[in-house]
């Protein structure tokens, strides 16, 4: 996360003071990350993150997330708990913002993930769409599926091409085509939308919880996957590590086998993948909020992945094994 809006001691305490969590012992704000603003707080009864939702969030859609957090934790996939106040409300206003305390997970992410890390993913992310199927209480459309791209574009448009020449005209040829054949009817559920390694936490080389659930959303769940295989499984120099896709490919499918419809989407699902990630990326290093505590994700990592996904001709490439091709 990142830090947008600042909390004096004083408010904190006040805030606190509605719950059973003790006295304030201590808190920072946490620089890693870029959407919301986040604080590790420690108070006598242990830590905890404090989480202001800032502008990419809805305030409507806080009780989803924060009833999905607590849905999956009863179905056993480890994430943060939200914690409720002595009125059994999660949900806060500190600073002017919506506000929630959620409990501190143990573990680190990985930044260079490797094949058994992406294996280990794989199985997560296949879990947690299980784990998803009987939520039902509420539902969220996803903002940043193909629909929301094109708003994105227009607010970029103009100076697009003083990041990299020719972006602007690459992005509406990419999103022409993937707004007239982006799949529809396949599987779809609760997706995490953002299950980058940053975002996933590993203690003694497991898997031991994944966090930040304020782009889940109702969708396309081989969407989610599509998202992974961005995120998880491409070297720093740009090209594509079929192993590693291969790894995540066998552990999501060990779990919930991919249907024949949603393997052959997966080359047009992992360009809009990699476009929706470009394009909230460009809007941000456009954009960056002045005095802000957040370093802006490069867009360009996201135009690399995208030409490679164009140059894809079946997902074989993308490390799928014969067994689970129909
Ligand atoms: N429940 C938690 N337990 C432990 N650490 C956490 C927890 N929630 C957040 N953090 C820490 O705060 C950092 C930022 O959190 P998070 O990824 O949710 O922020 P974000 O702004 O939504 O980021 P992103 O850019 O990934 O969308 C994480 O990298 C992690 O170090
Ligand atoms: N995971 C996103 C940031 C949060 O949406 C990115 O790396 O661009």
């Amino acid at each position: 996360m990142a830090v947008y809006t600042d909390v004096t001691p004083e408010e904190l305490e006040a805030f606190l003071a509605t719950y059973e969590l003790g006295r304030l012992r201590a808190f920072k704000g946490i620089a890693e990350g870029v959407e919301n603003s986040n604080y590790l707080l420690q108070t006598e009864v242990g830590s905890f993150i404090l989480t202001l939702y800032e502008k990419r969030v809805n305030p409507a859609d806080l009780p989803f997330f924060i009833g999905l957090m607590e849905h999956l934790a009863r179905r056993g996939i480890d994430c943060p708990q939200p914690v409720r106040n002595r009125e059994g409300v999660a949900l806060g206003t500190l600073a002017g913002r919506p506000a929630l305390i959620a409990t501190f997970l143990l573990g680190t992410s990985v930044r260079r993930p490797t094949a058994a890390n992406c294996a280990a993913l794989g199985a997560a992310l296949a879990a947690l769409h299980k784990a998803g199927a009987d939520f039902t209480g509420y539902s969220r459309v996803n903002a940043l599926s193909v629909a929301g791209w094109r708003p994105l574009y227009d607010q970029a448009a103009a100076r697009a091409d003083t990041v990299a020449p020719g972006l602007q005209v690459l992005i509406a040829d990419e999103l022409s085509v993937l707004e007239e054949h982006w799949p529809k009817g396949l599987p779809a559920g609760v997706i995490h939308a953002d299950l980058f390694p940053d975002n996933v936490f590993f203690t003694d080389g497991r898997l031991s919880g994944l966090i930040d659930f304020y782009f889940a959303c109702n969708d396309l769940l081989a969407y989610d996957v599509a998202i992974c295989l961005n995120a998880w499984c491409f070297e720093p120099d740009g090209s594509y590590n079929q192993t590693k896709g291969r790894a995540l490919l066998a552990a999501y499918g060990a779990e919930r086998p991919l249907g024949a419809d949603e393997i052959a989407a997966l080359p047009l699902l992992a360009r809009g993948a990699a476009l929706r990630f470009l394009l909230t990326r460009l809007v941000d290093w456009l954009n960056v909020p002045p005095g802000a505590l957040v370093r802006p994700h490069d867009p360009l990592e996201y135009l690399r992945k995208l030409r490679f996904h164009r140059s894809v001709e079946s997902p074989r490439d993308y490390g799928i094994a014969e067994g689970q091709m129909a």
